[in-house]
């Protein structure tokens, strides 16, 4: 059960981040679910019904999330989870050396900025909000959890920016820990491998219906919820913190085709 606990969810309108935000409110707490503007997140708070809200943000900018912050305050008067779910990817080799097309910088940046730059700003000014939190009988005041991806230890051929930004994920997730131990505010990241979301939308036809890499079991794509799942089993063990945990039915991404 997640009874009452607050949590905000970026990439809260699509894939592994609505699953969270769904599973949030069926378990008894409230969601606000951060997403782009343009995103399916204003139709899917009010289809949640009066424990969810939606609020457009860009996890790049301190703006967006700090109004975010202050409508959870308003809405819900705390919060206690935060999610970082929003991500991109590319797929493109840093030199294409049939073609000799050069992965661009301003993609890579990109890259970097919504997933380790996003990541950290929701990361510390959801850390400053729930340092006001009265800490529980633990002394836990919240718990934050980011995404990271099993890119950040086997990334394929055509990953170096989204294996290098899911690596930083992993990388501030001990650090962030002991940063945030002593106001009681656990830190930790789960490292999904393949699943079914609009980020792989297609995989499987643009392999042939075949898994790009031989899948051990379950040999399928994971279920959103099941990423979920992780996210409720961090908020309610107090000892999971500074912990990266796979969650990929142990398959190994293999170099993938020469691109
Ligand atoms: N689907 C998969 O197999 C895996 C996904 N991941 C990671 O899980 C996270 C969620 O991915 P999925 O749900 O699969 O993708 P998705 O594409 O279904 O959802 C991502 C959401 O993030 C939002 N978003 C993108 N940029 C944003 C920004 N600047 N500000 C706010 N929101 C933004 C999008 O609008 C979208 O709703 C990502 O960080 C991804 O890298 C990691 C491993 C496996
Ligand atoms: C690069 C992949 C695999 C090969 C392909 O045909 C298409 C792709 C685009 C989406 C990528 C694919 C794979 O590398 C796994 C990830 C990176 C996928 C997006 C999310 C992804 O499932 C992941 O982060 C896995 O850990």
């Amino acid at each position: 059960m997640l009874k009452n606990i607050v949590g905000l969810v970026t990439g809260g309108a699509s894939g592994l981040g609505l699953a969270t935000a769904e599973r949030l409110v069926r378990e008894g707490g409230k969601v606000v679910i951060c997403d782009l503007s343009t995103s399916k997140g204003a139709d899917i708070a009010k289809h949640l019904g009066n424990n969810a809200v939606f609020a457009p943000v860009d996890v790049t900018s301190e703006d967006d999330v700090k109004n975010a912050l202050d409508l959870c305050k308003i809405k819900f008067g705390r919060l206690d989870a935060a999610v970082n779910c929003a991500g991109i990817t590319v797929v493109k080799p840093a030199l294409n050396t049939k073609s000799k097309v050069i992965h661009t910088q301003e993609q890579f940046i990109k890259v970097l900025d919504v997933n380790i730059g996003g990541t950290f700003n929701v990361m510390r000014l959801s850390a400053a909000m729930m340092s006001e939190n009265e800490p529980d009988t633990e002394g836990c005041r919240g718990v934050i959890i980011n995404t990271a991806s099993i890119a950040a230890f086997d990334g394929k051929r055509g990953q170096c920016a989204y294996s290098a930004s899911k690596a930083a994920v992993v990388g501030m997730t001990l650090p962030a820990a002991r940063d945030l131990a002593s106001t009681g505010i656990r830190v930790c990241t789960i490292a999904p491998g393949y699943f079914l979301t609009s980020m792989t939308e297609g995989l499987l036809e643009l392999n042939g219906g075949q898994l790009p890499d031989s899948m051990q079991f379950p040999a399928r794509m994971g279920k959103p919820d099941e990423f979920a799942m992780a996210v409720q089993f961090i908020i309610t063990n107090p000892m999971m913190n500074g912990e990266v945990i796979r969650v990929d039915g142990a398959v190994r991404m293999q170099p993938g085709a020469n691109l």
